[in-house]
């Protein structure tokens, strides 16, 4: 009997040891560290927006607030420093002048050479002739090994461009009220490219500017001048399309007397379809403008690679409205930088401004020496 007893006694034990581990495993498995699922998570989830939670005011994605920045436009006095290289394709006329008058006999042949480099360059006969004449008696006069004919024709050249011709831009206006630049010219010229770098070198010199889109004819025109005002925080007026561009320019310079700005640059459409019409519409324009404020420059756009047929129509824009400065635009792609010469004494105005290429602050005031300089490489 007593073996039966030890029999069931270790039965009850074996069971107990069995359930009690059994337990204990299942205990052990429980408090074990979860491993987590193999991660998908990669660097760029980290950038993803936080996905939104159900809970109300958790992960809400913020909407992004974009600042739009102001571009700071160059200050003019270092934008002639590119005219020299801008200037490269009219150099040939510099160093064609040089090489020929440097020659060691100028004989008759040397200066009818000298005479058509001249002309190429779209200087026109009278400045070509008188040019010819002065450097004929200077080099005879002081003609020599020792004469630096660099010199000579640099001098020359700077009266021929003429540096005595007031230059500045007349951007302010009298007894507080704003200054009124009028932009006129033939279309694609470049006019609307030049008031929008206009209004960045007014921006450069710390004056507030609002700009007028009174060119109505085309209506990219003043989506055009639109974009040109944002990047430099200038404000554009503009009518509907194919509206009244003299109500236009009312408006903004108007609105440029009760703001209180410094200058307001009114752009044109100016077709030349006749001379008549050009004179009612731009007439009209120039007399609505002077009702809030007098009109202190009339700038003239001209493209200088159009050379004399440009100079033509430029002529019926000055016989209409009273020019006071010329903007001779993409002077960089000229191999004629006579034209400088040729419309300053044909219109009798002075160039204010150079357009040099196609970037937004690619517009310089005009100097007769660093112009010259420039020519001469
Ligand atoms: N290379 C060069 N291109 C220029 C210069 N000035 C203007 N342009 C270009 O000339 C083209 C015509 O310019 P716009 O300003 O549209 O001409 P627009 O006279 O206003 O023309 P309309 O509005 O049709 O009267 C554009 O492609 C300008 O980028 C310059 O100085 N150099």
């Amino acid at each position: 009997m007593e073996w039966l007893y030890l029999v069931i006694g270790l039965a009850i034990l074996a069971l107990v040891v069995v359930v009690g581990g059994a337990a204990l495993l299942a205990r052990g498995r429980k408090g074990a560290p979860v491993e987590a699922p193999p991660s998908s998570t990669t660097a760029t989830d980290v950038l993803a927006p936080p996905v939104e939670d159900d809970a109300a005011g958790t992960a809400v994605a913020e909407p992004e607030v974009v600042v739009p920045t102001l571009e700071r436009p160059e200050r003019p006095a270092s934008r002639l420093v590119r005219l020299r290289q801008r200037l490269a394709g009219s150099g040939t006329l510099g160093k064609g002048l040089l090489g020929l008058l440097s020659r060691e006999k100028l004989d008759e042949d040397t200066w009818e050479a000298i005479e058509d480099l001249l002309l190429g360059a779209d200087i026109g006969v009278q400045p070509t002739q008188e040019l010819v004449e002065r450097l004929r008696t200077r080099l005879r006069v002081e003609g020599g090994e020792a004469t630096d004919v660099r010199a000579v024709l640099r001098e020359e050249l700077i009266t021929l461009v003429d540096p005595t011709m007031d230059r500045s831009l007349h951007v302010s206006g009298a007894q507080g009220g704003p200054g009124v630049v009028l932009v006129v010219g033939v279309n694609g010229t470049g006019k609307t490219t030049t008031v929008g770098k206009l209004a960045r070198i007014l921006v450069a010199e710390e004056r507030s500017v609002l700009l007028a889109a009174a060119d109505t004819f085309r209506a990219a025109a003043a989506d055009q001048l639109g974009t040109w005002g944002e990047r430099v925080g200038v404000e554009v007026v503009r009518g509907p399309e194919g509206g009244d561009p003299a109500s236009v320019a009312f408006e903004a310079v108007k609105d440029g007397v009760e703001r209180g700005v410094d200058t307001v640059v009114v752009d044109t459409a100016g077709r030349l379809q006749n001379k008549q019409g050009l004179m009612d519409e731009l007439g009209k324009v120039k007399r609505v403008i002077e009702k809030q404020a007098p009109v202190s420059e009339v700038l003239l756009v001209l493209d200088a690679t159009t050379g004399q047929n440009g100079l033509i129509q430029a002529k019926v824009f000055s016989e209409v409205v009273d020019v006071t400065g010329i903007a001779l635009t993409k002077l960089d792609g000229s191999a004629k930088g006579g034209i400088v010469v040729a419309v300053q004494r044909q219109l009798g105005v002075p160039v204010k401004l150079v357009g040099l290429g196609e970037g937004p602050d690619d517009l310089a005031p005009f100097d007769a020496a660093a112009f010259v300089d420039a020519l001469l490489g």
